[in-house]
């Protein structure tokens, strides 16, 4: 009997079911992704025209608020008001009397991507499986992927018993270097090579571990079970102490068979996608959060923002400490004299790789919101070394990552709080969820607290680097929703003279077997998703900052969490 039916012989509870979008939302699946009315991609709409406001209209998509259950936050999904494109789509879409339209370009609900595709025997579950590289160069299939360079891949190890134990990097030395730790029946990880060692253990001492792992090639996920009889799957740990099942917990069992169960699950949905490794615990939803499609290289989506750019810096004394706030339909934006003097900015996201998905917005922000970032620092805010893993799990200063770095919140000034509005509105999420929110606002949505994570502000010193990475991490696979990082936009505050490339070595491309090397320079972006559309971390999101060769560099990276920040 395959496992997960025993499984469910055994009474396990049998993973959500995903509906369509017309039967009753009473599962989880189904409960977060809720359609907002259907949309067109570009609808040509008559400008609602107000003597203040003749070019613009606002719209507010938003459905039914469902229930709330256990803290679940229901679906409130909708353009955040001012993502709105003016007459600049292609041909014929809105053209005729053009000044009395307005056009949506709207990104797409991760649920909605086309490349979603339903998986046998797993309740309806879709896996995203990438589409042919020829699709990418916009050609019939026929090009074949380019091998890489670099043979970096994922760990993630599980830990499969109610304790917790640190996970060591074994570099043959006799101690382990510490890499991360992982509560009962949660995971760690890092980015790794095949043939590294790696052990589960209370103390750095190789011959204390619990189990032992050995990463090979096109494996990723690595599993610590004492419990299991199991023999020969691939990612099993050595263990040095059997342990019995029967001495768990009913809750501790539960929590064995789920893994056990998404161990098997990994396993189809590896066969599935032709070789992707499943990153997650079965029963993750796609990401909450609308992303942009990157059908191909070069593809171009428009966005158009209220929060324009300054232009000039303010002085010091009329740059206050703010509470953000959602601001009203007609309101101006704050410190006007200071902007550009046009009423709205327009923003192009261009798609430099489509696996990973990643954008560039060149003029993102201006030099002056660039300057004032750093005068920030300067002023206010002291550098530290900085550490890998996230902010609630840092690990130990290493040589991977050898810069200095600090943390800006958006509202220590009205520059930082409009860069986050900027990004809300190429992110299309409504801005109140890049912050603390009053009881009124997005009621349903489960907290109240940011999805997004204060702007990191990173330096770099000749030399200085981030070694090959993943920027998201392992943690709260206990938890149905496993809140991770999901996108990252990062922001280049300065020209490097040379060097300091923002580097995605494991790009899917037919040209080189080389990264997709972003050059930093003054007031760029770039955007990038470390989610798949069907809610597994993307592997290919792995990126390093290669090493600064001339001049010093200075960028800010800005995490936004899905489907909140835990
Ligand atoms: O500095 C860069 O270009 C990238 C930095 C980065 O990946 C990080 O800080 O996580
Ligand atoms: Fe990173």
């Amino acid at each position: 009997m395959k496992f997960t039916r025993a499984l469910y012989v055994f009474g396990f509870r049998k993973p959500h079911k995903t509906k369509s979008s017309n039967q009753n939302q009473s599962c989880i699946h189904t409960l977060f992704h809720q359609r907002p009315p259907q949309m067109n991609k570009f609808l040509c709409l008559p400008i609602l025209a107000t003597a203040s406001n003749l070019a613009f209209a606002l719209f507010f998509l938003r459905s039914t608020p469902g229930a709330s259950a256990q803290g679940i936050p229901a679906q409130h999904e909708g353009v955040g008001g001012v993502s709105v494109c003016m007459n600049t789509l292609e041909e014929g879409s809105c053209q005729s009397d053009a000044a009395r339209n307005i056009s949506i370009e709207e990104a797409i609900l991760a649920s909605d991507d086309p490349n979603l595709k339903e998986m046998p025997d797993h309740n309806g579950f879709k896996a995203y499986v990438r589409p042919d590289i020829s699709a990418f160069y916009q050609e019939k299939p026929g090009r074949k992927p380019s091998a890489h360079r670099f043979n970096g891949q994922a760990g993630k190890f599980i830990n499969m018993t109610p304790e917790r134990f640190n996970l060591y990097w074994d570099s043959g030395r006799g101690h382990g270097h510490f890499t991360g730790s992982a509560n009962g029946w949660e995971a760690t990880g890092t980015a790794t090579f095949p043939t590294h060692k790696f052990f589960y253990g209370k103390t750095p001492d190789p011959n204390q571990a619990l189990c032992s792992f050995e990463v090979k090639e096109g494996t990723s996920v690595y599993f610590c079970d004492p419990y299991g009889d199991d023999h020969g799957e691939p990612g099993r740990a050595s263990v040095q102490e059997r342990r019995n099942l029967n001495d768990l917990s009913s809750r501790d069992r539960d929590f064995w068979r789920k893994h056990k169960y998404n161990i098997e699950f990994g396993e189809d949905y590896k066969a599935f996608t032709n070789g992707v490794e499943w990153l997650g615990m079965y029963g993750r939803d796609p990401p909450r959060h609308k992303i942009w499609a990157a059908d191909y290289f070069g593809q171009e989506h428009h966005v158009t923002t209220k929060e324009t750019q300054f232009i000039e810096q303010p002085p010091w004394d009329e740059l206050p400490s703010i509470t953000p706030a959602a601001r009203k339909e007609d309101e101006e934006v704050p410190l006007k004299q200071y902007r550009s003097p046009e009423s709205t900015m327009n923003i192009t996201l261009k798609a430099v790789s489509c696996a990973p998905r990643i954008f560039e917005m060149r003029n993102f922000i201006s030099h002056a919101e660039a300057d004032h970032i750093l005068m920030l620092s300067n002023r206010t805010h002291e550098l530290h070394r900085s550490s890998t893993g996230d902010s609630k799990q840092p690990s130990e200063h290493d040589n991977t990552r050898t810069s200095e770095n600090t943390w800006v919140y958006r509202h220590e000034t009205p520059i930082i709080d409009a860069a986050y509005r900027r990004v809300a509105d190429v992110l299309q999420v409504d801005e109140a969820l890049l912050r603390q929110r009053q009881n009124d606002e997005w009621p349903d949505f489960g907290t109240k607290s940011t999805i997004a994570e204060p702007l990191q502000l990173v330096h770099y010193f000749p030399g200085q680097e981030y070694t090959s990475h993943h920027d998201f991490g392992y943690d709260r696979m206990s938890s149905v929703h496993q809140p991770s990082r999901s996108i990252n936009v990062l922001l280049y505050l300065n020209d490097v003279e040379e060097g300091g490339e923002t580097s995605f070595p494991r790009w899917f491309n037919a040209e080189t077997t080389g990264g997709l090397d972003v050059k930093p320079e003054k007031g760029k972006a770039v955007l990038f998703y470390m989610l798949l559309p069907d809610g597994n971390s993307d592997d290919l999101s792995q990126h390093a900052a290669l090493p600064v060769i001339k001049g010093e560099k200075w960028m800010s990276n800005l995490w936004i969490w899905d489907p909140y920040k835990d």
